[in-house]
C-alpha cells in the first residue's frame, strides 16, 4: 500500500500530467477512515470504512472546455485527500476527457456525450480515443455500482452550457419509462441552485441516461451555468452547489424539503430536432438564450428547403447548435411539464 503520491492533493494537475493513462492503478488509506483507489487517469474512488447508504458518481469534463464543474470536483477531491472533509458515502469522481481539457475544447474527435450505452462501439467502432474512453467510463461506473447493490445509486454528470440561459442552472432528467421521477432528487438539485428540470422524452446516448437506464441510478445531466475558460469562472456562483455536494458526500442522512412544484421550473422535452441536411440553419439570432420561447407557427429553422416551425402554443428552446454532424440533435424543444409522475 502506497502513501498518497498526488502532489498537493491536486488530482486535476495529476490527471492533466498523465492525460492518456497512468502507470498502473494504485490505492492508499487516509488515517484509517477512507480507502482511496486511483484506477485510471481522471478516475478516483473514495470508500469509507464505515457502512454507507449512497454510491455517488460525480463526473465532469465529459466536455473538455466546461471548466466550472472540473474546478468544483477538484476542490471536493482536494478536501477529501487532505482530510479537511471525510467521506461518509462511497464516491467515484470521473474527469471525463483530460485530452480535451488540455486542448480547451468540447472534444477532440467526437462528442463523448453521444457515445454511451454502447454507441462507442457502433458504426465504425472504437476508432479514436474518445470512443475508448466512453467505453472505459461505462465500465468504471458499472464496477462501482456492482460492488454494492444495496446503496442508493446517484450520478450527477456536471456540465456548463455553451450559451447563456434564462434559468442559469438546470438539469436534464433522462427518460425513465415506468419509473416515477424523484421529488427528493428534484429538491436536492434545487438546494444546489439547480431550480429548473427538463424531463427527457426518449432514450439517448448520454452518460446520465446510461447510469439511469443500466443501474436505475438517480442520474442527471446538470448544467451549472455558461461555459468559461479556467480562471474566468465566478466561483461564488457555485457555492450552493459545492456546499450541497459536500453534504451529500459527508453526511449519512441528508434532509431535503418535501417536493414543492412552486419552487422549481418543470419542462418536458416535446421533441428533439435532429439535423438531416448540411444547410441546417436556425432562424433566430445566434445569441438567443436557452429557454427563449417561440409561438406556434414561428419558423425555428430551415433545412433542405423545409421550414421547421413551432408545433405547440409555445415551445422554449435549449441547446441550439447547428454545428453538429448529420443525424445529431440540433436543439431540444420544451413545453411546460404539467402531469409528470413525481414521488
Ligand atoms: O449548451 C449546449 O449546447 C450543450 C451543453 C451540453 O453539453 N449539454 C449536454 C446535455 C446532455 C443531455 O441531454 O442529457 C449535451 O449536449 O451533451
Ligand atoms: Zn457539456
Amino acid at each position: 500500500m502506497l502513501s498518497n503520491p498526488i502532489k498537493d492533493n491536486d488530482f486535476l494537475a495529476y490527471t492533466l500530467a498523465n492525460p492518456d493513462k497512468i502507470d498502473g492503478s494504485f490505492n492508499f488509506i487516509l488515517s484509517n477512515h477512507t480507502r482511496v483507489d486511483v484506477l485510471d487517469t481522471g478516475v478516483i474512488v473514495f470508500t469509507p470504512n464505515t457502512p454507507s447508504t449512497k454510491d455517488i458518481v460525480l463526473s465532469s469534463a465529459v466536455h473538455g472546455n466546461e471548466t466550472a464543474p472540473i474546478e468544483i470536483c477538484n476542490q471536493l477531491i482536494h478536501d477529501l485527500l487532505s482530510e479537511k472533509i471525510i467521506a461518509k458515502q462511497r464516491c467515484l469522481f470521473l474527469i471525463g476527457n483530460p485530452a480535451a481539457i488540455i486542448n480547451k475544447t468540447r472534444f477532440i474527435d467526437e462528442n463523448m456525450n453521444r457515445l454511451f450505452s454502447g454507441a462507442h462501439s457502433k458504426g465504425e467502432g472504437l476508432r479514436h480515443p474518445e470512443r475508448h474512453r466512453a467505453k472505459a467510463l461505462e465500465q468504471y461506473v458499472a464496477d462501482f455500482y456492482n460492488a454494492n447493490s444495496d446503496n442508493q445509486r446517484i450520478h450527477y454528470d456536471l456540465h456548463t452550457a455553451i450559451r447563456a440561459s434564462k434559468h442559469e442552472k438546470f438539469a436534464i432528467y433522462p427518460y425513465r419509462p415506468g419509473r416515477a421521477f424523484s421529488g427528493e432528487q428534484i429538491m436536492f438539485l434545487a438546494a444546489c441552485g439547480v431550480d429548473t428540470m427538463l424531463f427527457h422524452h426518449e432514450p439517448t446516448t448520454t452518460f446520465s441516461y446510461y447510469s439511469s437506464e443500466q443501474f436505475q441510478a438517480d442520474a442527471f445531466t446538470v448544467e451549472l451555468g455558461k461555459v468559461m475558460p479556467f480562471g474566468q469562472n465566478d466561483m461564488s456562483r457555485f457555492i450552493q452547489t459545492h456546499t450541497m455536494l459536500e453534504k451529500l458526500i459527508t453526511e449519512i442522512v441528508l434532509e431535503v424539503p418535501a417536493f414543492d412544484a412552486a419552487r422549481v421550473n418543470l419542462y418536458k422535452v416535446s421533441r428533439s430536432i435532429n439535423k438531416h441536411f448540411d444547410d441546417f440553419e436556425f432562424s433566430f439570432a445566434g445569441d438567443v438564450e436557452n429557454f427563449s420561447a417561440f409561438s406556434q407557427g414561428e419558423v425555428l429553422a430551415t433545412e433542405g428547403g423545409n421550414a421547421i416551425t413551432v408545433e405547440h402554443p409555445q415551445e422554449a428552446i435549449v441547446f441550439p447548435n447547428a454545428n453538429v454532424p448529420i443525424g445529431q440533435r440540433t436543439v431540444l424543444c420544451l413545453v411546460p411539464a404539467l402531469s409528470e409522475k413525481i414521488e
